[in-house]
């Protein structure tokens, strides 16, 4: 589905150039879950915005369903952190979820359909009517995830989509992904700087070495896929993942590489 490799990214300003990314070699099956985690400033925004086609590489490439990535692919639905910017305050939550739809020239009874769907999937269709400033922030990242879904992408980008809300709003909501994902097979590449929350979602956790960045480890998560927040994050197993993620992430912020 994705294949990154020998992906390099360095930002040039005026006088100054930093490299961010120095070289990244990975590739995601269809339908995996794969989170990315990494220290802060590792280049896990440059890497998804990469894979989104919203920034050019300086070297290698990012190849999606066979395809060398040039701009935003057609199949691709990206989630951000910052979901109060991400949703349009003059549209109701229904015309949010609708407007990549109509820019995908759907038809307008398959796209009523399909807003629909998503809407009862994230539990908001009681909602569609109020517009984003009337909702709390979990579920404004809520209305995020509906469009996203709603758009049938192959694949799905999220770049730390639930850091500004509240740990409660936030098992929810990881709980959400994981029974979408499940449900619907879409290949998801989740980034995250919260250990926890990569080990729980993922099937595999990519940890990144600091900045310029590669690759550290490809940790697989051999949980069992049926997952709850209480039995899954009190298994010994967990326990046993994330502290190896964690000693990674302790290794990669003193400056450990791969040799
Ligand atoms: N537009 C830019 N111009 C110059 N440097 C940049 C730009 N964007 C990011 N960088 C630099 O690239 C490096 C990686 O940044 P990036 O935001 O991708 O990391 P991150 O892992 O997502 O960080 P965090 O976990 O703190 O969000 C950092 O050193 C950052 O300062």
């Amino acid at each position: 589905m994705l294949d990154v490799r020998g992906l390099k990214k360095v930002y040039e300003g005026r006088g100054r150039s930093v490299e961010a990314v120095r070289d990244l070699t990975f590739t995601v099956g269809t339908g995996e879950l794969v989170c990315i985690v990494g220290p802060s400033g590792a280049g896990k925004t440059t890497l998804l915005r990469c894979v989104a086609g919203l920034l050019d590489g300086t070297a290698g490439e990012v190849v999606l369903e066979g395809e060398a990535v040039t701009g935003p692919p057609p199949g691709m639905a990206v989630v951000f952190q910052e979901y109060g910017r991400s949703l349009f305050p003059w549209m109701t939550v229904r015309q949010n979820v609708e407007l990549p739809l109509k820019e995908k020239r759907v038809p307008k009874e398959r796209r009523r359909r399909l807003v629909q769907d998503a809407l009862e999937a994230v539990g908001l269709a009681e909602a569609q009517d109020a517009h984003p400033w009337q909702l709390s922030g979990g579920m404004q990242q809520r209305v995020a995830i509906a469009r996203a879904v709603a758009y049938e992408p192959h694949l799905l980008l999220m770049d730390e989509p639930f850091a500004a809300v509240d740990a409660q709003t936030r098992a929810d909501l990881e709980d959400l992904v994981r029974a979408l994902w499940l449900r619907l097979g879409v290949t998801v590449l989740f980034v995250t700087h919260d250990i926890d929350e990569a080990v729980y979602l993922g099937q595999r956790v990519i940890v990144l070495s600091n900045s310029p960045t590669v690759v550290l480890e490809d940790v697989p998560i051999d949980l069992p896929a049926d997952r709850d927040q209480l039995t899954t994050r009190s298994l010994p197993r967990f326990a046993e993942l994330r502290a190896h993620v964690y000693e990674l992430i302790q290794r990669a912020k003193s400056g450990h590489r791969p040799t």
